[in-house]
């Protein structure tokens, strides 16, 4: 079973909140960019019905639309692929395994496994909702960003680390360090990219790039980081 067929040649990806209102215009900019995928997720106020009515939206265009399944309640059929984040960065086991678990218990006879993946997800901004929700240990140097690759790609072969800054922009150079140790998994980062240099940097350094907060507030600034990262060859 290839679990990376659909992701893995995602360069640039779009995350849509439920939570946020976007306009058909603006939801039709998104869509015909020429983005690799959109998500759909967010850490608060995602629910049942919000989730429906966003999917159902960007399911007239024929991007990959996938869900990032950030709570039980959001648990909503109908998606090209859906991602379950696991966080690695906390003590807290709640954010790690239980509240999956707990999710699995309920859905599992009817998940397709063949379209699911897990995320292994280092949350790296102290000041983001997530981090505060999960009680991650955001601050992390080379030594434990590369044990937590370890962690992530070799012993638990996770298919995607995802170093989430939303809301900031991160630290480059951890980035770059986690996709070249990376051996199998698709490094993906996110945050706080808001014009085309940003996203140029982030593609020079991670696996996929994903570009979230900024669609809500300059659409224009948003829609330029699809060119940039094109623009950019990454290796693997
Ligand atoms: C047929 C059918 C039912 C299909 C569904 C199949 C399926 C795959 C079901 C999954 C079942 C399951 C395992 C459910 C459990 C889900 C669960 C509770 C997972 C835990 C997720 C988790 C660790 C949440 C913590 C927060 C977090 C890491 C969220 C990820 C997204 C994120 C960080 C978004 C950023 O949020 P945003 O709101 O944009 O933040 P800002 O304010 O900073 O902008
Ligand atoms: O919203 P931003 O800061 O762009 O971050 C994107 C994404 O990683 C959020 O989960
Ligand atoms: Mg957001």
């Amino acid at each position: 079973m290839e679990l990376q067929a659909i992701y893995g040649n995602w360069r640039h990806v779009f995350k849509l909140d439920p939570d946020r209102e976007i306009s058909d215009e603006q939801l039709d900019a998104i869509c015909m960019s020429g983005t690799d995928a959109v998500i759909v997720g967010g850490s608060t106020g995602v629910t049942f019905d919000n989730t429906v009515d966003l999917m159902s939206r960007i399911r007239r265009y024929e991007v990959p639309c996938a869900l990032e399944v950030s709570s039980e309640e959001a648990a909503v059929p109908g998606f090209d692929h859906y991602f379950v984040p696991l966080v690695l960065n906390t003590d807290r086991t709640e954010w790690m395994t239980g509240r999956q678990i707990d999710g699995l218990r309920k859905f599992g006879a009817f998940i397709p496994w063949e379209d699911t993946s897990a995320e292994g997800y280092l949350i790296l901004n102290a000041e983001a909702e997530a981090a505060k929700l999960t009680g991650a240990r955001s601050a992390m140097d080379a030594e434990t960003l590369t044990a937590h690759v370890y962690m992530a790609d070799r012993l638990m072969r996770l298919p995607i680390i995802y170093m989430e800054y939303s809301g900031k922009f991160g630290d480059m150079e951890l980035v770059r360090r986690a996709a070249r140790l990376a051996s199998g998994a698709r490094v993906f980062y996110g945050g706080g990219i808001d014009n085309a240099d940003k996203a140029r940097q982030a593609a020079e350094a991670a696996h996929t790039v994903i570009v979230g907060n900024i669609i809500y507030e300059d659409l224009e600034a948003a829609l330029s980081t699809v060119a940039a990262v094109a623009e950019v060859a990454f290796g693997r």
